[in-house]
């Protein structure tokens, strides 16, 4: 299979600066050279240009709505394009928001996609249970159909709808889960492993445990989402909503590596790089090392040979 690279520079599904300039990051680490080491073709696609929407008022207290909404639609289509033409596709962000498009651009091509969400957060709010009003804390909600009576109808999103299952969600990495989106995991039965999780069963059961989960009935598709804050902070620093106690670099490239071994990945978003945010050029590089250790190793790379 052919893999192909896809910059998505957005930062409005948060208030941070600097999440837009996480696409070109990843790349200046060396993304580009390290894929080509493995046996298949890669497309460096560049990166889609968003607009920024003039008159995009806050609606409630969700900040560029119209903005958000409009960029999703564009990765949907970008999304569902590359994955139509049989590539494997890596979208690299900016702010977590994108996964809304990333997703269902994968689903209009792979409506039996299962998703794993990698993330110290679990992104479900909904604009009435969210704290900040922050999109890329809402993703996960604009995607359940169990939500939908849930979800007011926020400009810019008429596009879409609902399009996935919570039986069909995996959380790994879970640390900092708001009371209203705690409430919303229990009510919808999701499967998700928390930080304690991985400490109890281990990272090999816990994989064990996902796979089992979502693939055991059916072999399908998978969508990784993996948001960098997911990795320990020393590891990660430079991004916007750090969380300590996270996934140690083994365990990391342990979910990876599986990930890669089931041989069902077929969209990846690699999202929160903020090279912004790091305390120094050190910082930055260590986290956008990272995220392309995170991205190769769900590729093939191995640490053996
Ligand atoms: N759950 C948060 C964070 C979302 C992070 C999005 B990402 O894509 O990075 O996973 C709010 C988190 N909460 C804010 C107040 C703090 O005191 C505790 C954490 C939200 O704003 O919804
Ligand atoms: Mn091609
Ligand atoms: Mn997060
Ligand atoms: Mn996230």
């Amino acid at each position: 299979r052919s893999v192909v690279v896809l910059g998505a520079p957005f930062s409005k599904g948060q208030k941070r600066r600097g999440v837009e300039r996480g696409p070109k990051a990843i790349r200046d680490a060396g993304l580009i050279e390290r894929l080509s080491n493995l046996d298949y073709p890669v497309h460096d696609l560049g990166d889609l240009s968003f607009q920024h929407l003039e008159k995009d008022d806050p609606y409630m207290h969700v900040p560029f709505p119209r903005t958000v909404g409009r960029a999703n639609k564009l990765l949907s289509s970008a999304v569902s394009n590359a994955v139509g033409a049989g590539h494997t596709t890596i979208v690299l962000g900016g702010d977590h928001s994108l996964a809304i498009g990333s997703v269902e651009g994968h689903a209009q091509q792979c409506p039996d996609l299962c998703l794993i969400w990698v993330d110290a957060h679990a992104d479900i709010n909904t604009p009435l249970t969210s704290p900040s009003g922050n999109l890329h804390g809402q993703s996960v909600a604009f995607m359940l159909k169990e939500l939908q009576n849930k979800m007011p109808e926020l400009p810019g999103f008429s596009w879409m709808k609902p399009f996935h299952s919570a039986k069909d969600l995996v959380y790994i990495g879970l640390r900092d889960v708001d009371p209203g989106e705690y409430d919303i995991l229990k009510d919808l039965g999701v499967q998700y492993f928390t930080m304690r999780d991985i400490d109890r069963l281990g990272i090999q059961r816990v994989m064990e445990v996902t796979f089992d989960h979502l693939l055991s009935r059916k072999q399908r598709p998978i969508h990784l989402s993996f948001d960098i804050d997911a990795m320990d902070p020393s590891l990660a620093p430079a991004t916007g909503t750090p969380v300590n106690g996270g996934l140690t670099y083994r365990e990391g490239i342990w979910i990876t590596e599986e990930i890669h071994n089931t041989g069902l990945l077929s969209v990846m978003d690699l999202v929160e790089v903020n090279p912004a945010l790091g305390a120094s050029r050190e910082a930055v590089e260590i986290t956008a090392s990272m995220a392309v250790d995170v991205i190769a190793s769900s590729l093939g790379q191995t640490r053996e040979g």
